[in-house]
């Protein structure tokens, strides 16, 4: 299933915060937003995932969800989100319980997950005896099992410190070349928006617009850290930032 957004804008109390948004979110590809603070990414990901209804224009889900999927856009948020009383298997398991499954199902799905991600040994372990990495894994495993047609990422890797998120990425990496999903992910890192981006759409400070969106055809799987092609797509996205992340700052400490 596709997504495509059109013509979306959107205010709060009066204060414009996206401005004529057009964006395709392709089957099997990830688009990351990049954008100086403030500029309305957040808003744009709870407006794709119908959280809140935009001002004007839609967002259109074309063609139909996944073959087993049960629940069509599912988030993965920076704080993890999990419930602390339930084990890691138990927080997988959170999104599959509303569906009506046969028990032996969703331990089937729950077992797969966990194997996919690399945390079966970890199934009865508390959150609280987690690193954030682990945390985030769960997240992500709990996101995968209800094979979403799309996954909705709002700075998943940004609570994390920089070796854990080099390996999360590579998780996601090896994740997504193993079976390909179709993710909206949102980050303030362009490094991270590099490595896991097959498009990256820059939006301008608020009225967050779009400037521009980069390609990268490199496969995932080639995106080596400190890639010469990748730093350069790097650098260029900086360039298109700079100038709007130094105005939305000054805004922010005017404000
Ligand atoms: N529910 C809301 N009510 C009123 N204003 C809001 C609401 N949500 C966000 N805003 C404001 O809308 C603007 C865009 O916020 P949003 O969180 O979407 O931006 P962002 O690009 O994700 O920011 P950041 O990069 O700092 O996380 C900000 O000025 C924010 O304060």
């Amino acid at each position: 299933m596709d997504l495509r957004v059109e013509g979306l804008s959107h205010a709060y109390d009066g204060m414009a915060v996206l401005d004529g948004i057009d964006l395709d979110i392709a089957t099997g590809r990830i688009l990351c937003l990049v954008g100086p603070s403030g500029c309305g990414k957040s808003t744009l990901l709870r407006i794709i995932g119908g959280l809140e209804r935009p001002v004007s224009g839609q967002v259109m889900q074309l063609g139909t969800p996944p073959e087993g999927c049960l629940n069509p856009l599912t988030y993965v948020f920076q704080d993890f989100a999990l419930l602390p009383w339930r084990s890691v298997a138990g927080n997988v398991r959170l999104g599959l319980e509303a569906h009506g499954l046969p028990e032996a199902r969703m331990a089937e799905i729950v077992s797969d997950v966990l194997a996919r991600t690399n945390l079966s040994d970890f199934a009865e372990a508390l959150p609280k005896q987690l690193s954030g990495g682990m945390k985030q894994r769960v997240a992500i495993a709990r996101a995968l099992a209800v094979n979403p047609a799309v996954m909705l990422l709002d700075e998943p890797l940004s609570a994390l410190d920089a070796q854990t998120r080099e390996l999360l990425m590579e998780d996601l990496v090896s994740l997504w070349t193993r079976a390909p999903f179709t993710a909206v992910y949102v980050t303030h890192n362009l490094a991270e928006a590099v490595r896991l981006g097959h498009s990256i759409a820059v939006l301008s400070r608020r009225p967050g617009r779009i400037r521009e969106i980069v390609h990268i055809d490199k496969p995932l799987a080639d995106r080596i850290h400190m890639d010469a092609e990748l730093e350069s797509t790097q650098e260029h996205l900086w360039n298109l930032m700079r100038e709007e992340a130094r105005a939305a700052d000054a805004e922010l400490l005017n404000a």
